[in-house]
């Protein structure tokens, strides 16, 4: 099995507003693929969906090679998830919080001892088990709130948001441990606004308005649209997806744009 998510027209409705329109995409083994998309575009809604959380309205797509229609509780178990808010009990300390989801997962005792000891090293914990979760800064937290997610060796990573109010040093130290996961074969899903940190991300699909509107490698990003920079990639995108005409002249301008550019390259070549 070459690709981890497979999902093909996922669709997802709430009473009149189609949160999540037809999308389609896969993410290959130990891919880290960013879901970059503005506010109410359909990230979290298509994140839940192959979780297991919610059912699409429409569409079809396997995690792991498990459909997630008829086998969440297969892909629950696989999968670890990380929200924006953490999910930490703050009177728990961090050995505590790190049982309880041991515990979640029905891990046998032995086994959470063993994991918590790699998982404590892994998120520079050391010194900090006994401490409670409400004490820790948000980078510890973050960290800790990883540490929980990885605690039953899950095969692939869903991060939401998962830097959003940290500090720059916690974030970039955050993205040397995902990259490190990454390494080891462990595939990530991650969305997120920070649009430097995207380029971190083997891909990153642009979201809007519950549609998929580009995937491509960071690289292969500026080169489709001619910038370097993720950033300004996105608002061309949006810019261009929230006034049709603007994206129908864009379309035409980019065509032209590389008629002209491989008219200059025969040209170089002459
Ligand atoms: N349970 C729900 N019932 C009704 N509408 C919902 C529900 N969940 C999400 N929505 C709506 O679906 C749209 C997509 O929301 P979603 O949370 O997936 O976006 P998002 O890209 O994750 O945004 P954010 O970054 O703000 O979390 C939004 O308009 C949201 O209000």
């Amino acid at each position: 099995m070459e690709n981890a998510v497979e999902v093909t027209n996922l669709t997802k409705v709430f009473g009149s507003l189609t949160a999540v329109n037809k999308i389609s995409f896969q993410i290959k083994r130990g891919e880290i693929f960013g879901l970059l998309g503005p506010n109410g575009s359909g990230k979290s809604t298509t994140i839940r969906m192959l979780c297991g959380v919610i059912t699409p309205t429409d569409g079809t797509g396997t995690v792991l090679g498990y459909d997630i229609l008829k086998e969440s509780e297969f892909i629950k178990q696989k999968i670890g998830y990380m929200s924006q808010h953490f999910s930490l009990y703050g009177d728990l300390t961090v050995n505590e919080n790190l049982d309880f989801y041991g515990n979640i997962f029905g891990m046998k005792k032995n086994d959470i001892e063993d994991r918590k000891r790699e998982l404590i090293a892994m998120a520079n914990l050391t010194g900090k088990e006994n401490a409670q979760a409400r004490t820790l800064s948000g980078g510890w937290k973050q960290r800790l709130a990883l540490g929980c997610a990885l605690i039953h060796n899950p095969e692939i990573l869903v991060l939401d948001e998962p830097t959003a109010g940290v500090d720059p040093v916690s974030r970039r130290e955050f993205w040397h441990m995902i990259a490190d996961l990454s390494a080891k074969g462990v595939t990530v899903l991650v969305t997120t606004h920070y649009m430097d940190e995207a380029t971190v991300c083997d891909r990153i699909g642009f979201i809007y308005n519950g549609e998929i509107i580009s995937i491509n490698s960071p690289e292969g990003h500026y080169k489709e649209m001619g910038m370097d920079n993720i950033e300004d990639i996105f608002i061309q995108y949006v810019t261009e997806l929230s006034d049709q005409k603007n994206l129908v002249s864009y379309k035409e301008l980019n065509k032209n744009r590389k008629k002209s550019e491989k008219r200059k390259g025969d040209h170089d070549n002459e």
